[in-house]
């Protein structure tokens, strides 16, 4: 009788393989949806993965049919299934830039994530499985805060003459905090987050987290018109006297405040601004939540639609495109759409880190820009 039974688990779950090798299968070879529509009714389980990973959502994805990322969604397929690259199907959507297929998996993320929110804090659960995915558990100066703020920066150029911020976090190794060669990244988003803003001709009001080298806050300052308003809000102590040495305390409409965002991001020194018209942030070892945490804040700092928000996108902490879909998804939550632009970081040069960790190794950065959604 076990005998049998057993017999006919295994034959149950070898059939459920082989219809879920031919629903991924079929997709990818571009099946009529009709055909494709019958074998999910005749039982191919749309939460399958193959051994690479992919599920009938991603080859869904892979081949663009929209229409059949819709009918997967509403089946049950795991919007956030990741596959061996670490990929979900959304990533793969947004790496072809297809929007139509980005969006319904964005969107059945936005629903399944309200859902844990109220499921767990029906259980009272500490976090959900979205957090845990993406905590980093790091505890280095790169990936604790008291550990990097308790840590000595050390300010120097690299072997091509760019300034650069150090961190030592192991004996034999260092971790750039900001490397003179972005500052291309810092030139495109203060281009995207202020110049063509509505208000630069009576001085933007702007609010940057985490000063590091200084370079997008002197983008700020060389403005056609200079800010009316700049804070910046930085907490480590070799930084804060960096500025100082550079002069930041005495420059005009500068205002600087000495401690972590989350000192500052709920104070009257924040939120008696009435608004700024740019807020951007780029911190250095804290991991997505906090991210996700600022981003709660965002539309409370921001004076109104016409506001920008700029982040720096930090593409190593998790695995490239994976990490854009989480990013879109909690800005959209809190009600602010991002627009996503390409920077070409590369530049011919193939030894940008010397010594230095990698934070992201891609050639390409997406650079996002946020604003209010008009109701
Ligand atoms: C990558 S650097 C910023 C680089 C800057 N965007 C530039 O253009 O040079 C990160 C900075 O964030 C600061 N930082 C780290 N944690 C922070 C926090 N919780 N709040 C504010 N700043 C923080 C670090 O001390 C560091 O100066």
């Amino acid at each position: 009788m076990a005998d049998s039974s057993d017999h006919s688990e295994d034959m149950d779950v070898d059939t459920l393989v082989a219809q879920g090798s031919e629903l991924v299968d079929a997709i990818l070879r571009r099946t009529p949806l009709a055909e494709i529509q019958s074998l999910i009714e005749a039982g191919a389980p749309v939460w399958y993965q193959d051994d690479e990973g992919t599920s009938p959502l991603h080859a869904a994805a892979y081949v663009e049919d929209d229409a059949l990322v819709r009918i997967l969604i509403d089946e049950g397929a795991v919007w956030n299934a990741v596959d061996n690259l670490h990929n979900t199907a959304g990533d793969i959507a947004l790496s072809l830039n297809n929007e139509k297929c980005y969006t319904i998996i964005r969107d059945a993320g936005i629903r399944s994530e309200m859902l844990l929110t109220l499921l767990s804090k029906r259980a009272s659960a500490a976090s959900s499985p979205m957090s845990l995915i993406l905590r980093a558990t790091d505890t280095t100066p790169a990936g604790s805060t008291d550990a990097f703020l308790s840590t000595r920066l050390e300010y120097t150029t690299d072997e091509h003459g760019q300034d650069i911020c150090l961190v030592k976090v192991a004996d034999d190794e260092e971790v750039g905090v900001m490397m003179g060669w972005e500052r291309g990244i810092m030139q495109e988003t203060v281009r995207r987050l202020c110049l063509d803003h509505e208000n630069l001709g009576e001085g933007l009001k702007v609010l940057n987290v985490g000063f590091g080298l200084g370079i997008i806050d002197g983008l700020f300052q060389s403005l056609p018109t200079k800010p009316s308003l700049h804070v910046i809000i930085e907490p480590h102590p070799d930084v804060l006297a960096h500025m100082r040495a550079q002069g930041w305390y005495e420059k005009p409409g500068v205002k600087i405040l000495e401690g972590k965002w989350q000192d500052f991001v709920e104070s009257e020194e924040l939120l008696c601004v009435g608004g700024f018209d740019v807020v951007y942030t780029d911190t250095f070892s804290e991991d997505y939540s906090a991210l996700h945490r600022f981003f709660e804040h965002v539309p409370d700092l921001l004076a109104g639609p016409e506001s920008r928000f700029g982040f720096f996108n930090g593409l190593g902490a998790t695995s490239g495109l994976h990490r854009l879909l989480f990013e879109d998804l909690h800005l959209a939550d809190v009600g602010i759409d991002v627009e996503w632009s390409d920077v070409d970081v590369f530049e011919g040069d193939t030894d940008r880190w010397g010594k230095t960790r990698e934070y992201f190794a891609m050639r390409t950065y997406r650079l996002p820009t946020g604003r209010m959604r008009a109701f």
